[in-house]
């Protein structure tokens, strides 16, 4: 049997973060390695592991694999969480995609000046509630069902979840005028490995703090 997964980033979200969530609603343990220093990441630079000198990286299933997108398929495909057809592949990237890119908007966050911090604030919110979430309230109103696609659960809804709780930890209402999330959210938050996922003490981690952004920038010299 293979062994589990092993995640290579900081401690911290990130672009990890929606693997760790992905691997954690699949039921699957992993072990994570952080990087802390700027040797450590010259090693495995040297050693030639990261293909394009970046990370995330995931070991699993005997591949060292890079590219966030790329191992969130990996995962989906494996775990039964991208659909049945083509199309619902089609639908269920599309919209984790809208949901990463207003995570992405989060991950940058920590990273900015005091001043671009009140600015990113209100672009979060605007996008969220203009451009994002509109689109998932009425593509689950529409159909009616309790998944975003293929009445069944993907890494779309994982991944809206995780960006519902992003957005809801910068403006704690930015749900109150969208009632469908507002069941979308306890529902997917009530099924049992995410649930898990969602407790103290599990894999999911906090939002970053100074120590995060500190040493994400030594690590990486940025
Ligand atoms: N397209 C890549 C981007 C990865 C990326 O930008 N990773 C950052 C850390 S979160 C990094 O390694 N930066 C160092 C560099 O680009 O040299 C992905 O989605 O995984």
């Amino acid at each position: 049997m293979a062994g589990k997964p092993i995640l290579w980033y900081f401690n911290g979200r990130g672009r990890m973060e929606s693997i760790r969530w992905l691997l954690a609603t699949a039921g699957v343990e992993f072990e994570e390695r952080f990087f802390t220093t700027r040797e450590q990441y010259e090693k495995i630079l040297c050693d030639g592991v990261l293909l394009f000198q970046q990370v995330p990286m995931v070991e699993i299933d005997g591949m060292k694999l890079v590219q966030t997108k790329a191992i969130l398929n990996y995962i989906a495909e494996k775990y039964n969480l991208h659909g049945k057809t083509l199309k619902e592949k089609a639908f269920i990237d599309m919209y984790s995609e809208g949901a990463y890119d207003l995570m992405v908007l989060i991950m940058a966050y920590p990273f900015l000046s005091p001043a671009e911090k009140e600015k990113q604030l209100d672009l979060i919110s605007k996008r969220a509630t203009d451009r994002y979430f509109p689109v998932f309230e009425k593509v689950l109103k529409d159909h009616g069902q309790n998944f975003l696609v293929g009445n069944q659960l993907s890494m779309a809804d994982v991944q809206l979840l995780e960006a519902i709780l992003m957005v809801e930890e910068k403006k704690a209402d930015i749900l109150s005028g969208f009632p469908v999330l507002q069941d979308f959210k306890v529902r997917i938050s009530n099924i049992p490995t995410i649930k898990k996922f969602l407790q103290p003490g599990s894999p999911r981690k906090p939002v970053p703090d100074e120590n995060y952004v500190k040493t994400a920038k030594l690590v990486l010299q940025f």
